[in-house]
């Protein structure tokens, strides 16, 4: 990238949060540009690069990254590919906004944070875009002025309409509560300690074998609790709520109607129905904030480190809840490069 060029991107992964992240590259936000596009799938990355001027078409991440042009990576694919992508961004030296999770277990993820070290500084940046939501945003803000005292319990609830096919009874912890399991730690502060999962007789609307709902507990080094209702197939709508208790107040997100109509005897409003309608704002934003902190030579948001915690929190959840009980959250010493 030269002076006030656009930063040219390359995706990774070109499936519904690749494609939908490239429309917002393309029309939403500025400073930015596709360059190209890699994808296993070479007929779905070039349906979805058609169209945008100079994009080049891969099969090959690495050779998507060494396209001309592309200056900084956005990594889309599935969670299990994420560390080889990363490896190879970091190969080039380039710049990160990778999806969360940053990649689906402790060990893989330690990886990744011990290879970010070998460059000597931060590269990416993990895509827990509720940090960006405006209704988290004020949230936090009112957190820290003090006003509720210190926080007891933070109450969570995650609601998808219906699960993927592929989706299976750990992955409600991997997939979906590892956005509370972040939520938790930049909202309190706090680093998770230890981690119980309940799990009552499963939906007659989920799959065959699918424990879902699941009621997952958290606790914190501050002595805090956090609770997660996760149901994946609850048919009726996507919902993401929380509520904090403090010591003097309480405060809660996501109940918001954006409109609320009134006709007929009836009053009402519709419920969103996935995360591209519930957070299309908060996804803005965080690439915004990318591009503008990568465009400045900076990196923020949630770290590497983040991503790690999360995956070593979430691991920890899945043997809660193969094996039942409290299992403690295992954490390597925290590097000096994430503060
Ligand atoms: N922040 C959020 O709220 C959300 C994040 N995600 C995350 O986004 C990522 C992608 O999820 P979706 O778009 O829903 O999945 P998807 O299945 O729709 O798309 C994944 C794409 O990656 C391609 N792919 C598979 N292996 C690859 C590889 N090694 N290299 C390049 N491309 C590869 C597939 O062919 C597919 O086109 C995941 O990490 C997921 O957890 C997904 C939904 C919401
Ligand atoms: O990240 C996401 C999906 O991968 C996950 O499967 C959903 O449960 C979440 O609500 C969504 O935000």
């Amino acid at each position: 990238m030269h002076g006030n060029e656009p930063l040219g991107i390359a995706v990774i992964g070109t499936g519904r949060m690749g494609a939908d992240h490239m429309r917002r590259i393309d029309r939403v936000i500025s400073g930015a540009r596709v360059a190209a596009v890699a994808d296993t799938d070479a007929e779905r990355a070039r349906a979805v690069a058609a169209g945008i001027d100079g994009c080049t078409v891969h099969t090959d991440p690495a050779a998507a990254m060494a396209a001309a042009g592309v200056d900084a990576v956005l990594v889309a694919s599935p969670g299990p590919a994420h560390e080889a992508a990363l490896l190879a961004a970091f190969e080039r030296d380039l710049p990160v906004l990778c999806e969360k999770p940053l990649t689906p277990d402790a060990a893989s993820a330690l990886r990744v944070v011990e290879a970010e070290q070998a460059l000597g500084h931060r590269r990416v940046q993990v895509g827990f875009m509720r940090r960006y939501d405006a209704e988290y945003v004020r949230l936090k803000t009112l957190l820290e002025t003090g006003q509720l005292g210190r926080p007891l319990m933070l109450h969570n609830r995650h609601r998808n309409v219906a699960s993927s096919p592929f989706f299976t009874s750990s992955m409600l912890i991997t997939d979906s509560v590892s956005h509370e399991v972040d939520v938790t730690r930049w909202l309190l502060g706090q680093e998770i300690t230890a981690v119980t999962v309940h799990a009552p007789a499963s939906s007659s609307g989920a799959p065959d074998g699918l424990r879902d709902p699941q009621f997952v507990v958290l606790e914190t080094d501050g002595g805090a609790l956090s609770d997660v209702e996760i149901f994946v197939n609850c048919g009726f709508g996507y919902q993401v709520q929380a509520e904090i208790v403090c010591e003097r107040g309480t405060a809660r997100v996501g109940d918001g109607h954006h409109l609320v109509a009134q006709a007929a005897g009836r009053w009402g409003g519709t419920i969103t129905q996935d995360w591209t309608e519930r957070f299309a704002q908060a996804y803005d934003d965080e690439l915004r904030a990318w591009v503008d902190t990568t465009r400045r030579g900076e990196v923020g948001g949630p770290s590497t480190w983040d991503g790690y915690a999360a995956a070593a929190v979430c691991e920890a959840g899945v043997r809660a809840l193969e094996e039942g009980g409290r299992v403690e959250v295992e954490l390597a010493e925290k590097p000096a490069l994430y503060g």
